[in-house]
């Protein structure tokens, strides 16, 4: 037999048909669904009289348009366009009888927070969810693919995707992180290094002793931004710690069916010889604690760093770090450190998990918020909510002046009331830049929770090693 790479053996466990002009129906074994690009799906559904072909693999939780104040179960904290979105989600679940994480339910949260921490997500499955950063998914070793609103539909109906297999790479990070370095660095640090195209056609596989060392939620925290560096997924091999984390949980498999599952899991690796299309190496020990300055999730630099200057970049890249540089209000040559913010947001699908909070809470035990600042942690799920008000650490937050809130997307994507105005300029632990991400003339600036921690403290974008 040829040997495979993980990618491989995943697709190839799952092609139901493959067409001679390679176009391939795959099987789906998990469909996550939030409310913003399922409300068409679930009406074309209804149009054709068709019912959910899978429903018991089907799960629904809103997170993108919920508030997150205290006051959320009051509808009028929502925009009308909200509303009708969640309750067109709150209609279809019961109506097509999926799984439903409601706004009122513990367990309700950010969908790519819940899907692995229910047990939903394991290792080679294909999971899909109409959202691109479907891809933290992969940290599992599982094959996750974002999909846009008709796919949903496809799915719904069929529990197969059209695809056509793409290529592979392979990302390895080897030996150790400095201290200070995090999961959020090492996953930036990869889209300075290829670009925001870099991973196009491709399906990224994360290796390395720097990626073995990672926790879990780390793993997700790579994975979750594969999409940022243009990959249609991303991917890690599982192993031990991926098995420990899957144990027990509500919907993972158990008794003899666990012992079913991991002998295909044990399987799940690249075989030595497996071809890659492309590799991308970076050391460990080269990754330093890093901030994004401009719109693009590729536009990162060491904490340590100046402002660039457009003349900095070749090509297509002048105009568009000119752009960047205007949008963002900075002057080339200003050391990155000295960028004031106004606001902290520290949350999201990318970091918005306990360990995440457990290292801003390191920072922040005992320190208060720069007067005159905004800044709020927003956890992925109520259960990781719940677990930090059990540890602790929400104490911690409040006292140091951050708002604790409920679970949802909040300040990553302007689709709820948690937004910038124009001209405010955030410290974030989410994945995108854009501008207007998060909020019209908003501007953001990526980095790991720590180092927004580290922030809040100071008010300007700091090196988090100076707080260690
Ligand atoms: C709203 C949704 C479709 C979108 C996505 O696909 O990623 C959002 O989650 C985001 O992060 O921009
Ligand atoms: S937290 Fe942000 S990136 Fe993640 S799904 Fe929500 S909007 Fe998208």
């Amino acid at each position: 037999m040829s040997p495979k790479t993980l990618y491989d053996k995943i697709w190839d466990a799952h092609l139901a048909h493959e067409a001679e002009d390679g176009t391939c129906l795959l099987y789906i074994d998990r469909h996550l669904v939030h409310e913003v690009t399922s409300p068409q799906a679930f009406e074309g559904l209804r149009m054709a009289g068709r019912d959910v072909r899978a429903p018991d693999k089907t799960i629904a939780v809103p997170d993108h348009n919920v508030p997150t104040t205290l006051d959320r179960a009051n509808a009028a904290t929502m925009t009308e366009d909200s509303r009708i979105q969640v309750e067109a989600l709150d209609k279809n679940a019961k109506e097509f009888g999926i799984h439903y994480y409601p706004v009122s339910d513990v367990r309700q949260g950010i969908v790519h927070i819940v899907g692995p921490e229910q047990g939903w997500t394991l290792p080679g499955m294909t999971v899909v969810c109409g959202d691109s950063h479907t891809a933290t998914h992969g940290a599992f070793g599982a094959l996750a693919h974002g999909i846009g609103t008709s796919e949903v539909e496809h799915v719904l109906a069929t529990q197969t995707l059209i695809q056509r297999k793409g290529k592979n790479m392979k990302v390895e990070i080897t030996g150790k992180l400095r201290p200070g370095v995090t999961a959020k660095d090492i996953t930036l640090s990869v889209i300075g290094e290829t670009g925001t195209a870099g991973g196009t056609g491709y399906v990224i596989e994360y290796c390395g002793e720097a990626i073995r060392d990672l926790s879990m939620e780390g793993r997700m925290t790579v994975c979750n931004m594969a999409i940022e560096g243009g990959a249609r997924a991303g991917l890690i091999a599982p192993d031990e710690k991926t098995f420990e984390y899957c144990m027990g949980r509500p919907h993972a498999p158990k008794g003899a069916q666990w012992e079913a599952a991991m002998a295909w899991w044990k399987t799940l690796y690249s075989d030595d010889d497996a071809h890659w299309d492309k590799v991308v190496t970076l050391k460990g020990e080269d990754i330093a604690p890093v901030v994004t300055w401009g719109t693009s999730p590729e536009d990162v630099l060491p904490i340590t760093a100046n402002v660039p200057a457009a003349s900095d970049f070749t090509g297509g890249k002048v105009d568009a770090a000119q752009r960047s540089l205007d949008y963002m209000g900075l002057t080339p040559g200003t050391p990155l450190s000295e960028v004031e913010i106004d606001t902290v947001f520290i949350g999201s699908c990318t970091n918005g998990r306990i360990e995440d909070l457990r290292a801003a809470a390191a920072i922040l035990k005992g320190k208060k918020v720069k007067e005159g600042l905004r800044a709020m942690i927003v956890p992925g799920s109520g259960l990781v909510r719940a677990q930090a008000e059990e540890e602790g650490l929400a104490d911690i937050f409040k006292e140091a002046g951050f708002e604790w809130r409920l679970a949802g997307c909040s300040m990553c994507l302007a689709m709820n009331p948690d937004q910038l105005s124009p001209g405010e300029r955030c410290a974030a632990t989410s994945n995108r830049n854009f501008e207007g991400r998060q909020g019209r003339g908003g501007r953001t600036h990526l980095m790991s929770p720590a180092m927004a921690a580290a922030a809040a403290v100071t008010g300007k974008l700091t090196d988090v090693r100076e707080m260690m």
